[in-house]
């Protein structure tokens, strides 16, 4: 890739320029396979540089939205075909930043290659309906509009996908952007901006700030040019998010965690599901909010099950990403590390039977990386640690039921309502499912990951804020209604 951007040190990209921050400090990152390897540094931002970037999207928002929705989106396939030709470069980056095998990054590459496509496609779409009105010689119609500013806040564990899953619906409808990326994966993120910057996009369309969450992501809510505010985070962050923004009083999404549940009936297909449970539950090394993180299991199969799970975990690969065979990465950073690790403790200590895994993997090979082996626990209890509260690493929790209305009990005995799978052959006990859990996504004989770009993606209860991502729910959020009422005179 061309370097806009200097040798391994990223800038800010505020107002069409890459630019240093003002306090001319930097934050490393650093390969979780082998921490001694530096992938970037990127720009410990300041306020006055945040200020910069708002300022720039606020005075660059009527000329964009007057642009219109078609030329807007046709920026998007610039963008799209630019990221495709950069693909190998960029997934490899996600993978040295964050750990996710390569075959997994680039699937989320070309995932953001086709949400870009999906967006450019909405530039041709409709921005509102006739309505008819009750006088017959007026014309009623609503017109979407878009907020104006937004801020992009996004994690690490999708570096490239959360992003353009927001950046590219906020575009095309038309607003202008401050983006701040986790720290974690912030140099994947500049090389992502990067293809924006070269698809031409007008000064100050789209701004990048790297830097502190608590400093720049905190300084972008109370921004008093900020009109609308995109979280994807953790739970405790978020709530403040919600409240920063609505004592300002502008709008705010939030897609926080999960503790999603995968029910295995008595008369599901074995096989399959213990596929969707190790796929579902430890691709990208349990790190996902859609990730499967207890597994309920009627006891007419639960030891057939629970044999076949062990045996399939037992199989799995953990190494660096980077390398051919390897199934599953290290933890994203040292601070994830400990955090699995330290769950891991509570499950034993709560009195949880740790069947498989949960070790630090120290040999030479893994030495240098935050590498833990996937664990599987038994006899867990819904008052447990490891049953309730996100963990964001492997670790599944096995939980017996008699019967499936236990199961589904059990299943919505959580503050979270992201995701939640069954395995059934029984029409009727997938119909009461679907009816019954407390999900936004509701997943028969799939696992709990997965998400389609064109579909409605969010959470009830604590996952989310309401709103949906993505597919057509993106215009709900970026957009506000006008009603237009015409007579002639
Ligand atoms: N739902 C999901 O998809 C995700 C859930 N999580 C959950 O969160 C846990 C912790 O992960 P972590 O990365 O620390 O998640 P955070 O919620 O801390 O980070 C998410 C984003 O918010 C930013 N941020 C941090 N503090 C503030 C603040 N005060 N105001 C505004 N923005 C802020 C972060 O910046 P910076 O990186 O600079 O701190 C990052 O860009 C995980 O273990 C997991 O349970 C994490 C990631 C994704
Ligand atoms: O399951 C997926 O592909 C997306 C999950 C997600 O959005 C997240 O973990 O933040």
């Amino acid at each position: 890739m061309e370097t806009t951007l200097t040798g391994n040190t990223f800038k800010n990209f505020i107002n069409n320029e890459w630019v240093e921050s003002h306090s001319q400090k930097t934050i490393k990152s650093i390969n979780p396979a082998n921490k001694e390897e530096v992938v970037g540094y990127v720009q410990s931002s300041t306020e006055e540089d945040l200020n910069h970037a708002v300022e720039a999207a606020h005075h660059a928002k009527k000329a964009w939205r007057k642009a219109g929705q078609v030329a807007r989106g046709q920026y998007l396939y610039k963008v799209a075909d630019i990221l495709e030709e950069n693909l190998d470069d960029i997934a490899e980056t996600m993978t040295r930043e964050m750990g996710k095998t390569l075959p997994e990054a680039k699937g989320e590459t070309a995932r953001g290659v086709a949400i870009l496509r999906y967006y450019a496609g909405e530039g041709m779409r409709k921005d509102g309906d006739v309505i008819p009105s009750s006088d017959k010689d007026a014309l009623m119609f609503t017109k979407r509009t878009p907020l104006g500013v937004v801020g992009v806040i996004t994690p690490w564990n999708f570096p490239v996908a959360i992003p353009i899953w927001k950046i590219a619906p906020a575009l095309v409808y038309g607003n202008t952007i401050v983006f701040k990326p986790a720290t974690e994966g912030a140099v994947t993120a500049a090389k992502v901006i990067e293809c924006f910057t070269k698809a031409g996009l007008p000064e100050g369309v789209l701004n990048f700030v790297t830097g502190s969450g608590s400093v720049i992501g905190q300084s972008l809510i109370d921004h008093e040019k900020l009109d609308a505010i995109t979280f994807t985070g953790s739970e405790t962050v978020g709530k403040n998010v919600a409240k920063s923004a609505a004592a300002r009083g502008i709008k705010f999404q939030l897609e926080m965690g999960g503790k999603n549940p995968v029910i295995v009936a008595d008369d599901a297909d074995i096989d399959s599901a213990v596929a969707a449970v190790i796929s579902g539950g430890l691709r990208s090394t349990g790190q996902k909010c859609t990730a499967s993180s207890r597994v309920i299991v009627q006891d007419g199969v639960y030891d057939y099950f629970k044999a076949k799970l062990v045996d399939a975990v037992q199989n799995i690969t953990v190494g660096d990403g980077l390398q051919e065979g390897i199934w599953m990465g290290p933890c994203a950073s040292e601070s994830q590390f400990n955090t699995v690790k330290g769950y891991i403790e509570k499950g034993k200590a709560e009195g949880a039977s740790l069947l498989y895994g949960g070790e630090q993997l120290t040999d030479e090979e893994h030495a240098n990386g935050f590498y833990m082996t996937p664990a599987v626990f038994e006899e867990v209890t819904s008052d447990m640690a490891i049953a309730r509260e996100e963990i964001f690493g492997p670790v599944i929790a096995l939980i017996k039921a008699s019967s499936l209305e236990e199961a589904i009990e059990v299943a919505n005995d959580t503050k979270y309502g992201l995701s939640a799978s069954i395995f059934t052959t029984n029409i009727n006990a997938l119909l009461e499912f679907v009816d019954d859990i407390e999900a936004g996504l509701v997943r028969v004989n799939a696992e709990s990951a997965g998400v389609e770009l064109h579909a409605p993606f969010g959470g009830m209860k604590a996952s989310s804020s309401g709103s949906r991502e993505q597919g057509e729910a993106a215009k709900e959020f970026f957009t506000e209604i006008k009603t237009v009422f015409i007579k002639g005179s």
